[in-house]
């Protein structure tokens, strides 16, 4: 992997998402352009995720004008009328989710959430690369950088985090988890600069960073979070065919991402064993064509959300 990137790919993804409570994790994705994290290479993950935020509850409130517009601008980043129309997508985009034991929201993730978000990913990402706690620090620190990069790259991007709150529980924010994180690349200018092998191509819509919160993990957060991706992915892109990395060794993720319809067209090489990183599969699945996908039975409005 190039110098400058720390990623972590995670990926999932069943394919019957229809009222499904089932489980299904992927794996994140890290890569900063300015940094070059020693353990990246000895993981060879590209774990560019997100993986696990903090306890602490938080009302998926309803987006307000503040939003990505404002932000975008302030970078002083030129927008075409297509990416401020993109732009708008992102901001208004839910989708809700009635699971058996309660329900999840997937929105796009705001500038306030950021390291709630990291929390999660540098938490998920240790995991899944057995780092001693001695690195956390360090790893928070990566991850972050990253997160800020992709956000600076939306509308070609963008860091999906879900909401769960269970039945039976308060209606009250305080009873609503920051429950799991994905992210979501559209096109080529949203593509990582150093991308994970097998290379996916870099025109087409890629998953990666998924993980969910260990507690709430086998409650369908991680298959909804798959699903809320591709239907985001139909209103950004035109192109139909999704990616993702999965590690051979991650048993779960797998199983999701088979379940949901994905499929494996290349295996990394047993030498890339020798560059002490684990072995991944690319995974691929068409997505159908939604000539209106605002007619979604799930996805929801910002309304939905609870206070
Ligand atoms: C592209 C990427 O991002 S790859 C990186 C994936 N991320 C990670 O590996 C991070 C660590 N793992 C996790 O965060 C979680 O385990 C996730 C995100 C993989 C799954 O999240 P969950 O919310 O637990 O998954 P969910 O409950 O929706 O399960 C969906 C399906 O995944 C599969 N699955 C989930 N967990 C498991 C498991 N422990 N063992 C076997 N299969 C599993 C099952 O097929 C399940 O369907 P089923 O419940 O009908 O059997």
């Amino acid at each position: 992997m190039a110098a400058a990137t720390l990623s972590f790919s995670l990926s999932l993804d069943p394919q019957q998402y229809h009222n499904k409570t089932g489980t299904a994790p992927a794996s994140p994705i890290i890569s900063t352009k300015h940094s070059h994290f020693p353990l990246h290479k000895s993981n060879h993950c590209q774990f560019s995720n997100f993986l696990s935020f903090s306890h602490s509850s938080s009302s998926p409130a309803p987006t307000t004008a503040s939003s990505f517009l404002e932000d975008s601008f302030s970078t002083g980043r030129f927008l075409t009328n297509e990416e401020l129309e993109k732009l708008k997508t992102l901001e208004h985009f839910v989708h809700f989710q009635e699971l058996q034991s309660g329900f999840l929201w997937v929105r796009v993730m705001r500038p306030e959430e950021m390291d709630r978000t990291v929390s999660l990913l540098a938490e998920s990402f240790s995991e899944s690369m057995l780092l001693p706690v001695g690195y956390n620090k360090l790893l928070r620190f990566f991850v972050k950088q990253y997160l800020i990069e992709r956000r600076a790259v939306m509308p070609h991007a963008a860091t999906l985090i879900g909401f769960y709150r269970g039945k039976g529980e308060s209606e009250s924010g305080e009873d609503v988890d920051f429950a799991g994180t994905v992210e979501v690349c559209f096109d080529k200018r949203g593509a990582n600069a150093s991308p994970a092998t097998p290379t996916p191509p870099k025109n087409s819509p890629y998953i990666c960073n998924m993980t969910v919160r260990k507690e709430r993990r086998r409650r369908g957060i991680g298959w909804h979070l798959l699903r809320a991706s591709e239907e985001l992915i139909s209103q950004m892109s035109s192109s139909k065919e999704v990616y993702l990395h999965c590690r051979m060794i991650d048993e779960a993720p797998f199983n999701m991402y088979t379940k949901a319809g994905y499929s494996v067209v290349k295996t990394d090489n047993i030498i890339v064993l020798l560059t002490l990183q684990r072995r991944k599969h690319l995974m691929c699945k068409k997505l159908p064509v939604v000539d209106h996908p605002s007619e979604s039975d799930v996805s929801g409005s910002v309304e939905e959300l609870p206070s």
